[in-house]
């Protein structure tokens, strides 16, 4: 189907938008009324600049306040259209939302509104054009899809048909099962937004919180197989208002909304992308630094040893059972600090899946290797990490450990069995866009996202899994952009003893995080423990959690530049111990060193 979004869901000039969307490869726009009139070009320029980007101009928008008015009033908005029309003419474009009334002064009266509707159709017709009536959910006296339909039903002109907007359909509760009983031929355009549930005003909610099909809480696919049902094939259209992309930088936005886009088609059975091919396990997680030092130190005293080196990259790969660590000195690695860079993720196919990421949008990284390296297939997440795909122990696919040299080596010490868990934090304005791109691009399932109270903000957290656990990534972001701390970076590690874990640590050297006496006591009002158990925890600095399906028990190394370690023990937990993070967040705040 085509697919087209409205300018106002992109940040920008209108030549910035126009130009992200032909990029992302989106067929069309709808321009919104703002955009023309804050930009410096014609209208003749901006059809010309549409044209070269390759954007047809599917809907220019929104006309407000026509209908179910004073005589007066009326008058005055048939001599506005007429101008509106004209310019829509030099724009090249055929087609006008016109959205229901607010105005103070509009009456309850069906049939007036019919009768003003086709008269703004029969001057439209004049002009070439068609005039689309859409039901604000706000709307004074329409504000449902089934009324907005009943009056341009009763208005029966040509021109005229109505505007579906998934948005305020769905926010009010309304069954979108009604509208196969409108012609396809009479719905003559479709907008497409989803958002998350709230309970707020629905003006405000609409303005600030939609977001891109998918990213929210709607059955927005549900819908459109209801509006294909009765034939409709007119663009599908994103209408998305929110607070975060209107700042956040165009072109990556609009390549998470056409992503959202071609989710939703695959959803429907329109279109059969390459399928998703789920992750079964992490094969490594690379750290980049400028100084091996310091992070050497911590895996050694958490019990990895340093087993083999890249025979070509300054790569070394630490190890204990199943948990894998790269460190990587490189010129290319980070000049700010030791942070994590590249994801190995144990793929059933990994071509496969990088043929999925690449349907999907996601870039494609080069793959920058010597010619004896194994050929391995890479693909950047939005917030750069990079995500290999991997075929660790199958002879017949190439094996990344194979380009890794063993070196002599202390034994380790057991303890760590593997990586339980890697906690990302994404730019603020890529969260929404993270999600959907770990479920869509790696097929992996997303939790429910959770708040956590951080001393200066709050941040979100989100996990992502498969079904059995093996991968698990918990996306985060923190409301100061700048804030080192909540933008860390974590590798949480699984142990079936956290206890002796965290001594050993401690023994070789390692520093725990501490934590505050203040904790343990509200954890002894909370929680019945053996004798000797909390004394213990409040020793080592290890939290507890507990959930329906089990007990958690887990502590953290100091910060290793964005980096810092968790020891993991979960028997039978699923959670990630949202519930000790802010003493968490508060603790590493405290240890920050003073600038
Ligand atoms: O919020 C608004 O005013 C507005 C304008 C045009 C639309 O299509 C819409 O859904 C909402
Ligand atoms: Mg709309």
């Amino acid at each position: 189907m085509r697919t087209s979004i409205a300018t106002v869901s992109l940040s920008g000039s209108l030549t910035e938008k126009l130009t992200a969307a032909s990029r992302a490869g989106f067929d069309g726009v709808e321009i919104f009324e703002n955009d023309l009139l804050a930009s410096p070009l014609t209208p003749e320029e901006i059809r010309a600049r549409c044209a070269d980007l390759g954007l047809s101009i599917d809907l220019y928008q929104p006309m407000r306040d026509i209908e179910a008015v004073p005589a007066d009033e009326f008058n005055r908005n048939l001599r506005r259209a007429r101008h509106k029309f004209e310019l829509m003419r030099r724009l090249g474009a055929d087609t006008v939302l016109v959205c229901s009334s607010v105005h103070p002064l509009a009456v309850d009266d069906d049939a007036l509104a019919a009768y003003h509707l086709r008269q703004l159709a029969d001057l439209a017709q004049e002009f070439g054009i068609r005039v689309a009536y859409e039901a604000l959910a706000w709307g004074r006296h329409v504000s449902t899809y089934d009324h907005a339909w009943r009056i341009v039903e009763a208005a029966d002109h040509p021109a005229l048909g109505t505007c579906l907007d998934s948005f305020h359909i769905l926010s009010r509760g309304s069954d979108p099962k009604g509208i196969e009983s409108i012609p396809g031929e009479k719905i003559f355009f479709l907008q497409l937004a989803d958002a998350p549930l709230l309970a707020m005003d629905v003006l405000q909610w609409s303005r600030h919180y939609r977001c891109f099909p998918g990213q929210g809480g709607f059955d927005v696919a549900g819908l459109v197989r209801h509006v294909l049902r009765t034939g409709y094939d007119g663009p599908l259209s994103l209408e998305v208002f929110n607070d975060v992309f209107r700042q956040a930088e165009a072109g990556p936005t609009a390549v998470d909304a056409l992503r959202s886009l071609l989710v939703l088609q695959e959803t429907l059975g329109v279109t059969t992308p390459p399928a998703p091919v789920v992750p079964t396990g992490v094969a490594f997680a690379e750290l980049v630094t400028p100084d091996a030092e310091p992070v050497s130190a911590v895996l050694g005293a958490l019990g990895l040893a340093r087993t083999a080196r890249h025979r070509s990259k300054p790569v070394d790969l630490w190890q204990q059972g199943e948990a894998r660590i790269l460190v990587n000195t490189s010129g290319a690695a980070r000049r700010d600090g030791t942070g994590l860079a590249a994801i190995g993720l144990e793929s059933p196919d990994p071509t496969g899946a990088a043929r999925r990421a690449e349907a999907l949008l996601a870039p494609v990284l080069p793959r920058r290797r010597a010619p004896e390296d194994a050929p391995l297939d890479a693909v950047a997440a939005p917030d750069g990490t990079e995500l290999f795909f991997c075929a660790t122990r199958r002879d017949e696919l190439p094996n990344w450990r194979a380009d890794f040299t063993d070196v002599e080596h202390a034994a380790g010490t057991p303890g760590v069995q593997g990586i339980d868990h890697l906690a990302l934090s994404q730019p603020w304005h890529h969260f929404d866009e993270a999600t959907l791109f770990h479920r869509s691009v790696l097929g992996l399932h997303a939790q429910e996202s959770v708040d956590v109270a951080d001393p200066y903000g709050l941040m979100r957290s989100r996990a992502v899994t498969n079904a059995d656990g093996s991968v698990r990534i918990a996306l985060s972001v923190g409301a100061a952009p700048t804030d080192d701390t909540v933008h860390a970076q974590h590798i949480a590690l699984a142990t079936d003893d956290v206890v002796a874990a965290a001594r050993r640590f401690r023994d070789a050297g390692g520093r725990l995080l501490p934590i505050p006496a203040n904790y343990y006591d509200d954890l002894a009002a909370r929680y019945a423990f053996a004798d000797g158990e909390l004394e213990t925890y409040r020793e080592l600095g290890i939290l507890y959690d507990r959930d329906a399906h089990g007990e958690f028990r887990h502590c953290y190394t100091v910060t290793v530049g964005r980096v810092f370690f968790e020891l993991v023990q979960r028997d039978g937990y699923r959670g990630y111990g949202a519930q000790n993070a802010p003493v968490r967040l508060a603790a590493q705040h405290a240890g920050r060193p003073v600038q």
